[in-house]
């Protein structure tokens, strides 16, 4: 199981890396998870650019990074006019019409800066991730939070449908609450499958929590707009190629449109093979 699962995991990597990683590439975003040090590893064996910088998303990230030889910059030290040419993450679901949860492994933050910096935001996961709504095998939205809000975050996801939100631990449930790279806590919390917005769109649920059902991008806004909330797992909205392509319509500021959902997601299917699900398709 974990042999099939491992090697799914290292099937998409190589398979995203070679449709997407250009090796002349300047900047490039990495994720955090398991699965991402299969694209380092594949990015390595094709990287031809000595120049080339890697943003990580996370201590975890940054360590991959290190370990393969590559060269970390920090975020925040990316000059204005610098777009990252792709950025490449894991995923703990994705539904039909690519949205994500992330954050299972506790980053979440720092993938969607790095997600909204990149032309091309790709997703590699394995065949579990592989769902048509979100909240489907996972089972929580993981939520990053203030210290000092975590009663009242608890509180209001309780009121919008989240039947039994809880903060995360760490293993050793004696050591207390799972800390993030920022020193903030996570909550994970569940609620009933998400809608699409297709299926809004077609009159199965208003998506607005009323009869219970939510709609990812719903969801999403109103997690984010209760105070102590950092940011949510939910990466929606438009993949970076559209928010580009309205920015420079609009002459808008890139952060304002968003840019968080993958352009493509790579499946490692249990049969050795690898399932592409693209924007626009
Ligand atoms: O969002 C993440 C970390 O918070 C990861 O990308 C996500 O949890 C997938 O991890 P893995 O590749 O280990 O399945």
């Amino acid at each position: 199981m974990t042999e099939t699962i491992e090697a799914a995991k290292k099937a998409a990597a190589i398979q995203a890396v070679a449709e997407h990683f250009d090796p002349s590439a300047t900047h490039v975003g990495i994720g955090s998870g398991t699965t991402i040090v299969y694209v380092v590893e594949a990015i390595k064996d094709r990287s031809t650019n000595p120049q080339i910088r890697f943003v990580p998303t996370g201590y975890q990230s940054r360590q991959v990074i290190i370990q393969a030889g590559l060269t970390p910059i920090a975020f925040d030290s990316l000059p204005d006019n610098v777009m990252l040419d792709v950025a490449f993450d894991g995923a703990d679901e994705v539904d039909e019409e690519l949205n994500c949860i992330k954050g299972g492994g506790a980053c979440l933050f720092q993938e969607k800066l790095v997600a909204e910096r990149a032309r091309k935001f790709v997703c590699v996961a394995d065949y579990r991730k592989n769902q048509s709504r979100l909240l489907t095998n996972w089972p929580t939205i993981p939520i990053e939070v203030a210290p000092i809000s975590v009663p009242n975050v608890l509180k209001s996801l309780q009121t919008i449908g989240s039947t039994n939100p809880k903060l995360r631990t760490t293993l050793l449930e004696k050591s207390g609450p799972l800390k993030t790279d920022q020193d903030f806590f996570i909550i994970d919390a569940p609620f009933p499958a998400l809608l699409t917005s297709a299926d809004v769109a077609a009159g199965k649920g208003k998506g607005d929590g009323t009869d219970g059902k939510w709609e990812v991008n719903r969801l999403s806004q109103v997690i984010k707009e209760i105070t102590g909330v950092l940011e949510v797992g939910i990466f929606s909205g438009l993949n970076g190629v559209d928010a580009e392509a309205l920015r420079v319509k609009e002459g808008s500021l890139r952060t304002v449109t968003g840019g968080q959902k993958p352009v493509a997601v790579y499946f490692g299917m249990q049969d050795g093979s690898v399932q592409v699900r693209k924007a626009n398709e």
